[in-house]
Formats: structure tokens, C-alpha cells, sequence
């Protein structure tokens, strides 16, 4: 089995992900900037998880090549994206919060708990197959839109969008594939898949939670 089996089977979801508002907004500079404001706090108690759980799953990987290369691409997810987006709320005087402290999305908690369950209770394969989505529908939004920025003249959006345009992110991206395709059998397909669709489904509730600035109320 390869990745490209889970691209074809997830298509029309994963492409309702990459065509969702916030993200066309963004790249053509016409989001709300408030909209962003909010998505960058959001994102970065994501963020914050989601290196957690990365960890979670370098202390699960059995071979040591594979131990090395995340390391490598948590590395790289502190010292650029998650760098970029300190750096963004600095610029607006944001101040990042503990989940304790702020109001989250339903989805942002909900997707990051799932991550750190999958990885902490199921096996490498399947971890590593819930985390891909976040970074590889990152890299597609960029290739379906990164035309939209020759008209986009809102600079903290084009920094924003560099990030996932980059080679060091493509690179981390083509590594985390590598080794879930390593991971990938005919026996683990259907798992591996309920995963990857989950998450691909927890980033179009993601978007649209903060679309709409909607924090968890009862
Ligand atoms: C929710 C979410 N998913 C993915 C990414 C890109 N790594 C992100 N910044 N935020």
C-alpha cells in the first residue's frame, strides 16, 4: 500500500479542507483580520499539542532511522512554523494561553485530545497516520492557492503562507510520508485510514470553528 491509496480514498474530503474559506481568504489577503487574530491563538495552543504529541511518537518509533528523522522534523516544526507563529503574535501584541486561561474551539480540543490519544494508545502506524493531515493538507492548501498571492497584499499573510510554501516544510512533510509508507500494509490499511479521515475531517472543523470565532459554549 502507498500514500497515494489514502490521497485517492480521501479526496473529496480533504479537498473541502484545502477549498474552505479561511484558507482562500487568506491567500487572496481578504480575511477579516480579527478572524486571524483568533486562528493564531487557536493555532498556537494547537501547535503547543501537537509537539507534544510528536514526542509522544518519537519515543514510540522501534527503529532508530525513524527516531532520528522525526527529532529531525520536530526540530524543524519549533524552529519554523511554530517559530513564525510567535513571531506573528508578538507583531500583534497577542499574548499565547494556556487552555485554562483561554476559551478554546470545540474542535481545537477535541483534535488535539484525539492526537495525543491516538499516539499515546494506539500503535506507531496509526499515530503517525492521525498526525500526517496537519502537516501534509498544509502543503496542498499552498499548492491549490500559492498562485492567489501575486494579488495578495497583506504582508502577514504572505509570511503566514511562506511557511508551508517553504522547502524546509516540504521536506518535513516528504519525510513524515516516507515513513508512514514504511508503516503502511495491506493489514493496517483500514486503521491507518480511520485515522487519517478523522483528522482530516478534525482540520475542516478546525477551520470553520474559527471562521466563525466559535469558542465552546454550552
Ligand atoms: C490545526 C492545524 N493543522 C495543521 C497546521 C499546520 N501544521 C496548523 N498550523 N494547524
Amino acid at each position: 500500500m502507498q500514500f497515494q491509496d489514502l490521497v485517492s480514498k480521501n479526496k473529496e474530503d480533504w479537498l473541502k479542507v484545502v477549498k474552505h474559506p479561511f484558507v482562500d481568504q487568506i491567500y487572496r489577503g481578504e480575511l477579516a483580520e480579527e478572524i486571524f487574530k483568533f486562528y493564531l491563538l487557536q493555532d498556537h495552543y494547537y501547535l503547543n499539542q501537537s509537539m507534544r504529541n510528536m514526542a509522544i511518537l518519537i519515543s514510540k518509533a522501534e527503529n532508530l532511522k525513524e527516531k532520528q528523522q522525526l527529532i529531525d522534523i520536530l526540530n524543524l516544526e519549533a524552529n519554523v512554523e511554530f517559530a513564525k507563529y510567535q513571531e506573528l503574535l508578538e507583531y500583534y501584541k497577542l499574548e499565547a494561553k494556556s487552555a485554562e486561561e483561554m476559551e478554546l474551539t470545540y474542535s481545537n480540543l477535541a483534535y488535539s485530545n484525539y492526537l495525543l490519544a491516538v499516539s499515546s494508545q494506539a500503535g506507531f502506524a496509526e499515530g503517525m497516520a492521525a498526525l500526517i493531515p496537519c502537516y501534509w493538507i498544509y502543503l496542498k492548501m499552498a499548492e491549490y492557492h500559492q498562485h492567489k498571492l501575486k494579488e495578495n497584499d497583506n504582508q502577514i499573510y504572505q509570511e503566514w503562507a511562506a511557511v508551508f510554501n517553504s522547502a524546509d516544510y516540504k521536506r518535513l512533510v516528504e519525510n513524515m510520508l516516507a515513513i508512514l509508507e514504511k508503516n503502511l500494509t495491506e493489514e493496517n490499511f483500514k486503521k491507518i485510514n480511520y485515522h487519517f479521515n478523522n483528522s482530516i475531517k478534525f482540520e475542516y472543523q478546525f477551520f470553520s470553528d474559527v471562521y466563525q470565532k466559535k469558542v465552546w459554549k454550552i
